[in-house]
């Protein structure tokens, strides 16, 4: 059960748009309010988009409620880590351009990320103006999951953007963007907002290269739905997504299971059911390589994300430890 009738009766569901070290920033239809995290929950532990119970008063967060979906990504930086992105996204917008940037893996990669945390990708294909046929594009993402959507679209031209992308942005439906950077993703977000968002040049950024400003992160779209936009959501990377992967991947998952041996590479071993195909021509070879490479590099970063849990755990009792010990010999007299 979500809500018991006692929380309903005393504290409030609200939607989280800012998720700050100590605090997040939460709304509802009448307020915008800063609320403090309780001992047990980290900042760590929510995602924009997140919705939670809210206490009376001076305002502090109760618990955050379960989530229908949520995108997270591996940390970047040295300590390997699972940062959540977003939470309680309905949709996925993946966006590319008809150019240099549309790749194949790339889109692969988005879907699998966005199926991972359960939500729907669709794939978007900008500046379809800017060259002659923009259908081989667009077939192409449709080869991406098995029942694509996939639409070209001037990204500049908002009343088609909003009528394109209403079925996905009406009331109760919350969106993103994801893609790389120049693609059309803040010309988008202005067409569904109807407001003007900072670029990429504009948005600060540290020496190393991190985005320092938390601009508004939920915002309400024209079309009813929210769109959530923040930096960790134009930086997704790939991690424990083996799932999503073999979701955008079917057929080959789907086929493994018949392979004599269950630890089968597809190598070349013998009873290789995907050998087989491929020979035979039923599966696609290039796509073959593209799985074997985002298993490979999903497993390794799973792996890596392991060790360095069990790291962190070690070193936490080492720390503990000693400081036991130096508690101890404080505690000595003379
Ligand atoms: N002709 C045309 N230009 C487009 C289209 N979509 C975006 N642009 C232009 O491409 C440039 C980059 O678009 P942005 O919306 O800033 O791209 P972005 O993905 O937000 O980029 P970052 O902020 O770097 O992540 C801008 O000059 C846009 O006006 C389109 O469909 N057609
Ligand atoms: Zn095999």
């Amino acid at each position: 059960m979500q809500l018991s009738i006692e929380e309903v009766e005393t504290l409030a569901p609200m939607r989280v748009i800012e998720v700050h070290r100590d605090r997040v920033v939460a709304m509802d239809e009448t307020q915008t309010r800063q609320l403090a995290l309780p001992g047990d929950l980290n900042a760590g532990d929510i995602a924009v988009g997140d919705w939670l119970l809210a206490e009376p008063g001076p305002g502090r967060v109760a618990r955050v409620l379960e989530r229908r979906s949520v995108l997270s990504r591996r940390a970047s930086g040295h300590r390997i880590r699972n940062q959540l992105i977003a939470a309680n996204l309905n949709t996925l917008l993946v966006v590319t351009s008809c150019n240099a940037d549309f790749s194949l893996p790339r889109l692969e990669r988005y879907a699998a990320l966005a199926l991972e945390g359960d939500c729907d990708p669709i794939f978007i294909i900008t500046k379809p103006d800017l060259i002659e046929d923009p259908a081989p594009y667009l077939a192409k993402a449709q080869s991406v999951i098995q029942n694509a959507i996939a639409m070209t679209l001037n990204a500049r031209d908002h009343a088609a953007v909003q009528e394109a992308l209403g079925p996905w942005c009406g009331a109760g439906q919350t969106v993103a963007l994801a893609g790389s950077s120049g693609v059309g993703k803040s010309t988008l977000a202005e067409a569904l907002t109807g407001e003007k968002l900072e670029t990429a040049d504009a948005r600060s950024a540290d020496a190393k290269g991190r985005h320092t400003t938390t601009a508004r992160s939920l915002m309400p779209m024209l079309t009813g739905g929210w769109l959530i936009d923040t930096p960790g959501m134009r930086e997704l990377g790939m991690q424990d997504a083996a799932s999503g992967i073999d979701v955008v991947f079917a057929e080959f998952a789907e086929l493994a299971a018949q392979c004599k041996f269950r630890d089968c590479a597809h190598e070349g071993e013998p009873g290789c059911a995907i050998g087989a195909a491929i020979e035979a021509g039923t599966l696609d070879a290039g796509r073959l390589q593209r799985w074997k490479k985002l298993r490979l590099e999903d497993a390794h970063n799973s792996a890596s994300l392991a060790e360095a849990r069990a790291r962190d755990k070690a070193f936490g009792k080492v720390i503990r430890s000693t400081q036991a010990h130096s508690k101890r010999r404080k505690g000595r007299p003379g």
